[in-house]
Formats: C-alpha cells, structure tokens, sequence
C-alpha cells in the first residue's frame, strides 16, 4: 500500500509497527512524532521512519493512516487535538493502547465528525520500552484486537487490516468492554499483583538484604512484569479502574479464603487449591503469544570461568542461531552457573540445544 503514516510515540510498540508496516509496505512513507527528541532522532537515524514530523499536528494533517502509540492519557489528549484539525480526506486513525472503553469514548469526537477511528491493541510486547527494543515481529502470532467506532465502516477495518499484514498478527474484533474485561483479568491485574510481589520482598529484604540474594528462578519469573514502564501502567491502571477494583475485591476475598484453609490446616483444601490452578493452567495454549509473551528460554548449566559465554555464543552464531537475551543466574564461585539464553522462536530454541549438545557437554535444559 502507498501512502503516509503517521505514528506518534516512537517506543517499543510504535516503532515496531513502523518497521512491520515498512516490510509489507515498501512504498509507504513513515512520518514520526516523539516528545522525547532521543527516540525521534534514533528512529530516523535507524531508518525506522523516512521523516520526523515538524510538530504533531503538522504529522497528523499529512496522514492517510494515523496511530496513536502513546501511554493511553496521552492518546485521549491526542484524539482531542486530532478532533480540532482539518486532516486529510479517507484519513483512518487507531491506537495501539492497552485500554479501549476510555479511548472509544473519547474517539467518539472523531466519530462525531465522520473521521474513522478503529481502536488497536497488539497483544504482544515486553517490560522493555522505547525505540531501541522494537522488534518488526514483535507481534507475530500475538493477538490483535480491534474495536472499531460508529464511524468505521468494514471498508475501513479492511484498509486497516491491510496495513497491518507485516505484523503478522491475528486481528480480532471485539466490543471495547469485553476488551477491558479481559484484558483486566489476564495483563493489567497481573501486573498490579507483580508489582505487589516486589514492594513485599523489598520490605523483607530491609531486614534480611540475602533475600534479594536468593530472589532468583520462580520469584524472577513471576515478577518480570514489575520492570515495565512505570508511567504506561500508571495510566492502564486508572483508564480500567472500575474492572481493576473488582478484580482487587475478589481477590481479597480469595486470599481470605486461603487465609483460613492454612490457619485450619485443611490439607484437602490446599490440595485442591494448587492442583485446580495447575490443571488449568497446564492447559493453556503454550507457543502462541498472548498478553503475557511466551519466552522461548534455554538454560546451560555452566562452570563459572572466563570466557564461557563467548564459547556458547560463539557455536551459536557459528549456526547462525540469533539469541534475543542472555542473562546468568546465581554465579558463586564455588557453584556452577546457570546461563538464560533467550531466543525469537520455538525452531531457534530446538536448534540450539542441538547445538550446544553436539558440542559441549554442559547439561542444559528448556523450561
Ligand atoms: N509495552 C507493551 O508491551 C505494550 C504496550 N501497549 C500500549 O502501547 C502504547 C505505547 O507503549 P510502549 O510503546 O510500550 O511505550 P514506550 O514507553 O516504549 O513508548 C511510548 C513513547 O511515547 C512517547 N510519548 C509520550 N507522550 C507523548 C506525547 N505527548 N507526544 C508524543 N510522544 C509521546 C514517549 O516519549 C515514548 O517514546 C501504550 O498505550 C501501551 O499501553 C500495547 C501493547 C503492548
Ligand atoms: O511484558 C509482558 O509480558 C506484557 O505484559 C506485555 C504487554 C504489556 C501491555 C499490553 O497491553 C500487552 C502486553
């Protein structure tokens, strides 16, 4: 497709999109937009986009596609400027925001007008921000929701879809409340509950800092989500409140429960508690991306010795296996290390352990 599209906000998910949308559309001319000079200029410099927009509004009125990739208080303040200015005709305007009621209601200014807004929600992504982590099949497999207002007709959601055919995405429409729902119940109170995780161990650590010593594997796991953008879900949290405090009623209510089955050392009940959420959740679909992105991890079992990480890298490029991540875990000098190889891919992570099989003798193992 040809035309201009205009992204503002330049992070991790506008400047994903700008590279997915550049390879299904060669021809499409990428306009940007970022308060933060830092990630406007680092886009362009890695040809991410083909100009920087002079000033919003001045981006804005040249584009046939606009999307809003901002924190989601500042994508209704962008609708509402976008409301006031006299853009191009057929224009389409989306978000990518992690939140819909708010945003539909606040795209019904544009509506209003006969401009079609789809509200967007790429359900993949990471604890990383800004341009420099952008990744063009970031989304690949990932759901993608779209919740399309009064004044977007199937014509419109089509043009969309179609821009949207680089990211590799599984489009899906839906109402912009059972959006809010769901997505309240699978990513945003998860994350408050990460987070929740973390301010507990760093109470304990106050006290006794080999906490912080030992919080590796299970604990770092399931508090990941704790790293991301402080700011982003500050604004998540208040844009789905009504879901987030019922959510949080509900769960106080649970762990009351829980409560009173340990204070009653009711062992059925703890049983039954643990073994009904891992039945379920070993029945989750385990590749495909959601909310929470699958992290195709390998762990190596290695001595704690100079260079040992530019030996497995360095069979691993030797096969031209790219690796996304690499972290250790719990180094002492008299124990073994554990290496976390990350990689984009299921094949890369098989092929990989094949690898690092066939050429040390390491013991490795995939979680
Ligand atoms: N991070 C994630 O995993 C996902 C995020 N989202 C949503 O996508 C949106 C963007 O998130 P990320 O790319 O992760 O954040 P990010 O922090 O990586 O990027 C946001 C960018 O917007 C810029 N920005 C902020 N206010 C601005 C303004 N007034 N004008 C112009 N630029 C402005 C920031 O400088 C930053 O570069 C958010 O609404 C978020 O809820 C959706 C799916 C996944
Ligand atoms: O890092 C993670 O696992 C995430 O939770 C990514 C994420 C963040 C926000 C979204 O709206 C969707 C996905």
């Amino acid at each position: 497709m040809r035309g201009n599209v205009f992204i503002a906000g330049l992070g991790l998910i506008g400047g994903s999109l700008a590279k997915a949308i550049k390879k299904a559309h060669p021809q499409a001319h990428i306009i940007g937009f970022d308060v933060r000079e830092s990630e406007l200029g680092l886009a362009e410099a890695l040809n991410i986009i083909d100009e920087q927009a002079v000033s919003f509004e001045e981006g804005a009125k040249k584009a046939d596609l606009i999307i809003l990739a901002v924190p989601v208080l500042k994508t209704e303040q962008m609708i509402e400027i976008i409301a006031g200015l006299h853009l191009k005709e057929g224009v389409l305007v989306t978000d990518t925001g992690s939140t819909k009621s708010r945003i539909m209601k606040r795209a019904s200014l544009l509506s209003e007008k006969g401009i079609a807004f789809i509200g967007g929600h790429p359900m993949a992504g990471s604890h990383k921000s800004g341009v420099a982590a952008s990744k063009e099949l970031l989304f690949e497999n990932a759901f993608y929701l779209l919740t399309p207002g009064s004044a977007a007709e199937e014509k419109h959601v089509a043009i969309l879809k179609k821009w949207l055919d680089g990211t590799r995405a599984k489009i899906l429409e839906v109402t912009a409340e059972e959006h809010d729902e769901m997505t309240g119940v699978i990513s945003h109170f998860p994350h408050i509950i990460a987070a929740s995780l973390v301010h507990q161990a760093r109470k304990y650590n106050q006290e006794n800092p080999l906490i912080e010593r030992l919080a590796a594997g299970g604990f770092r796991d399931i508090t990941r989500i704790a790293s991301s953008n402080p700011e982003m879900w500050k604004d998540i949290s208040l844009h789905n409140k009504e879901m987030l405090l019922t959510l949080l009623t509900n769960w106080r209510d649970e762990m009351n429960e829980v409560l009173s089955i340990l204070e009653t050392e009711d062992e059925d009940k703890l049983y039954r508690y643990f073994n009904e959420a891992k039945t379920f959740r070993d029945g989750l679909p385990a590749a495909s991306k959601g909310a929470i992105p699958a992290f195709y991890e390998m762990y190596v079992d290695v001595p704690d010795y100079p260079g040992v990480i530019s030996e497995l890298t360095g069979y691993l490029a030797d096969e031209r296996i790219s690796i996304t991540n690499i972290r250790i875990v719990e180094t002492r000098d008299d124990v073994f290390g554990v290496l976390v190889i990350s990689f984009q891919s299921e094949e890369d992570r098989h092929r990989a352990k094949h690898c690092i099989e066939q050429k040390t003798t390491y013991d490795l193992f995939l979680a």
